[in-house]
């Protein structure tokens, strides 16, 4: 409940900084509510923190120091805090650091009611330099929302000298502006676009769903291609209605440019968005709009779920079984479940997004917990691609190559009838091993248990788990001897040299994360394919995830083996997922799509569930093999990682650890390990893990919290939590 206090009164105040719990502090001048944001003296600094309840008392009053003063931002909603605390003892994450995910703009504190921002003026400038045009380009993409000089220069990497020179040629105009001004409005009574029977069925669900007004989660599955977008708007439009906010979370940034045409299509007007794409100007004003509920929408990444909406009413998740919403890093948390438990909190729909859902959701979904639509059909003429195996086993390829005659073929008719054609490589830079032919050394990272892959657009050797760089050597760095080093197996880039050998004539774009320095860089190569510019795509995971390439009509896998090797557990679901979604790309407009997969398996029962499309099928045999090993969804696990820079300190820990599993087995759950991650040294640090596993209803995160008090770390000793991992590297 939201509480006065007045001034004087005790108040305990959450701060962002390390501390656990709340402080205590005297209401200023003026008074405080539950919720406020305030700025606190803490020793000699002052911090930002957030006004938790009643102080606790029983210190001297004299030496408890007033706030020193109340923020001007819309105090933190009750539900609002409860969601962090939940999640914070969910994910067992300090609160503070859960509050410093929750306030995550800039420049909270501060104040100008006004700044210098600039816009265009129209006029070209005189003289076209690169640099000018850099810059005209960077003001372009952000579609007339103001920009400081300072950002402008960053975004589009000039010296501020350009941007001084281009306001003085009067290219661009420099005024004050007003900070934090509202979002343009959505009109949710626009007219929608005509949808089919099975979306308008879907869309009507969603509607009453949402105008209920209570919490609820629908898994909304739709074939790659059939129109899911469409539909999930019709749920924001309800919400919209409703004169409640909708938030939108997209995998992936690339994304985002052709969803936000599609807003401005249905609503008139783009939506907030909110990603490490967007300027902190941009980030500051949304998260006080947020406050106010002068943003009706928001399109963002995982962390917009600690954004503090004023009304909630509905999440949409997209892509639901994208492994990038779990958050490895920090506070680990997967985005797809909190949204859920912030749903539930708050009284909002959730709807999750996918061809391809997670086991947990479709089970989930099966078992009734959550709703579900199913739209079975490509939105009007498209059709579902064809989808064939290619038996490598009786492919004859010279060595060093990696595209079959019967992929190069179909390649061939695609092109020479003006199509496109993918070729997917999960793979990143030319080759992942770099060997020595006179000694059979494996260039490794020294920082790392892992092997340096070479990125020859770079002409450097690079280590995936550190980043850590170096030239490729001329001498093998064991045995000296010189020349002899040579490339094992294909990435992207190999491919892409194969493919010019190949198709000499043909326009080849390569799409890989890390060749891309900016999100709107590859947003850019994305739009210049979409409209024909490239005739072989080769593409990393990221070509997987919901894009629309008309021209694209055939997908080639390279090695649809590749993700089926190795233990983990998850490992028959992901590759299901992806190479549903990778072969989703073919197909999409008039011309029907193929996709070929090669394999050294074709009697593989994963590929020949991906072949067949009998995903109901794949999904319950899938369920049934966890349900048997107590796996989640039907067990519960908790990683640990331990990492220090000795490794028989990590080991001692660790096996002390696993020793005193008292508390967890008083909840009937397993410690197993320790044992070396797959991944045994990262930046100089040994890692070692455990295992926990637990029945569903145990409860997990108190007794972990128990099991890991019990234990002193030795400094620098570094142990992470991780509930529900998703991966085990
Ligand atoms: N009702 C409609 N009217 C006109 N065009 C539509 C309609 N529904 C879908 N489309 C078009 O069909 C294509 C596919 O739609 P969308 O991107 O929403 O599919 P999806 O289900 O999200 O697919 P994926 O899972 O592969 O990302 C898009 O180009 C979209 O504009
Ligand atoms: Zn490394």
């Amino acid at each position: 409940m939201s509480e006065r206090f007045d001034e004087g009164q005790l108040v305990g105040v959450l701060t962002t900084e390390p501390l656990g719990r709340p402080l205590d502090y005297k209401a200023p001048e003026g008074g405080c509510v539950t919720g406020d944001l305030v700025e606190v003296p803490l020793g000699p600094r002052r911090v930002l923190g957030c006004v938790w309840g009643k102080g606790e008392g029983g210190f001297d009053p004299a030496r408890v120091r007033p706030v020193t003063r109340v923020l001007d931002a819309a105090p933190l909603r009750d539900e609002m805090r409860a969601f962090l605390q939940r999640a914070a003892d969910y994910t067992l994450t300090p609160l503070p650091q859960m509050l410093r995910l929750a306030t995550r703009a800039p420049d909270l504190a501060a104040g100008p009611a006004t700044r210098r921002v600039l816009r265009a003026s129209g006029r070209e400038p005189a003289r076209e330099t690169e640099a000018r045009l850099r810059v005209m380009d960077a003001l372009d993409a952000w579609h007339g929302a103001r920009v400081t000089a300072s950002e402008l220069a960053a975004e589009a990497g000039v010296s501020s000298a350009v941007i001084k020179g281009l306001v003085k040629a009067g290219v661009l105009i420099e005024e004050d502006a007003p900070r934090d001004l509202p979002y343009p409005h959505l009109n949710p009574a626009l007219p929608h676009k005509e949808l089919s029977d099975g979306q308008a069925q879907a869309a009507a669900a969603l509607r009453a769903s949402v105008a209920g007004g209570r919490y609820g989660t629908t898994l909304l599955k739709g074939v790659t291609g059939s129109g899911k977008t469409e539909v999930y708007l019709e749920a924001v439009a309800e919400c919209l209605r409703q004169g409640r906010q909708a938030l939108v979370l997209l995998p992936e940034i690339a994304l985002t440019a052709g969803f936000l045409d599609r807003v401005q299509a249905r609503f008139g007007a783009r939506p907030a968005e909110w990603h490490s794409g967007v300027t902190s100007t941009e980030r500051r004003r949304l998260w006080r709009m947020i406050g106010t509920g002068d943003a009706q929408l928001v399109v963002g990444a995982r962390s917009a779920l600690f954004l503090p909406f004023r009304e909630l009413g509905l999440i949409v998740v997209d892509e639901e079984h994208d492994t990038s919403y779990k958050q490895e890093e920090g506070v680990l948390y997967n985005a797809r479940d909190m949204a859920v438990l912030r749903a539930s909190i708050c009284g909002a729909q959730v709807v999750l997004a996918s061809a391809t859902p997670s086991l947990e959701t479709w089970v989930n979904a099966d078992s009734g917990k959550y709703a579900r639509l199913d739209l079975t059909a490509r939105f009007g003429a498209a059709e579902l691609p064809q989808m064939r195996a290619i038996d490598m086993r009786a492919e004859r390829l010279p060595s060093n190559r990696w595209v079959s005659e019967t992929l190069a073929a179909q390649v061939q008719t695609r092109i020479a009838a003006g199509e496109q054609a993918l070729l997917f490589l999960n793979r990143r830079g030319y080759a992942p091993v770099t060997i020595c032919r006179a000694c059979g050394h494996q260039v490794g990272c020294s920082e790392c248990d892992a092997r340096m892959v070479e990125h020859r657009f770079l002409k450097r050797l690079i280590c995936h788990q550190c980043g850590a760089s170096r030239p490729v050597p001329e001498a093998c760095p064991a045995c000296s001897v010189e020349g002899r080093m040579a490339a094992v197996g294909p990435g992207v880039e190999r491919l892409a040299e194969e493919v010019a050998e190949r198709f000499p004539e043909a326009r080849v774009s390569v799409l890989s994360s890390d060749l891309f320095t900016t999100a709107r860089a590859l947003k850019e190569a994305i739009e210049t394919i979409a409209a024909g510019g490239a005739d072989i795509i080769i593409g990393t995971q990221i070509v997987a995830k919901g894009h629309n390439f008309p021209l694209l009509t055939l997908v080639g896998v390279i090695d649809a083996d590749l993700g089926l090797q190795g233990s983990d557990l998850r490992a028959a679901e992901r590759t299901f997922q992806l190479m549903r979604q990778v072969a989703g790309r073919a197909g999409r407009a008039e011309k029907p799509g193929t996709a070929l997969l090669q394999t050294h398996q074709p009697e593989h029962p994963v590929i020949r569930a991906i072949l067949t499309g009998n995903e109901e099928d794949f999904w319950r045999a899938e369920a049934a093999e966890r349900r048997m090993a107590g796996a989640p969804p039907y067990g519960r696990m908790a990683g640990i990682i331990l990492s220090h820079p000795d490794v028989a300190v990590v080991f001692d820990v660790a096996a002390e650890l696993a020793r005193r599993d008292g508390p967890l087995r008083a909840i009937g759950a397993q410690v197993w390990g320790p044992a070396p991650a797959p991944i045994a040294r990262v930046r100089g640090r040994h890692r070692v893990r455990l295992l926990v596993k637990a029945d569903r209803t145990a409860p997990l995160q108190a007794a972990l919290a128990e099991w890991a008090a019990q234990i002193k770390l030795p400094t620098n000793l570094r142990l992470a939590i991780d509930i529900d991992p998703q991966s085990f590297l």
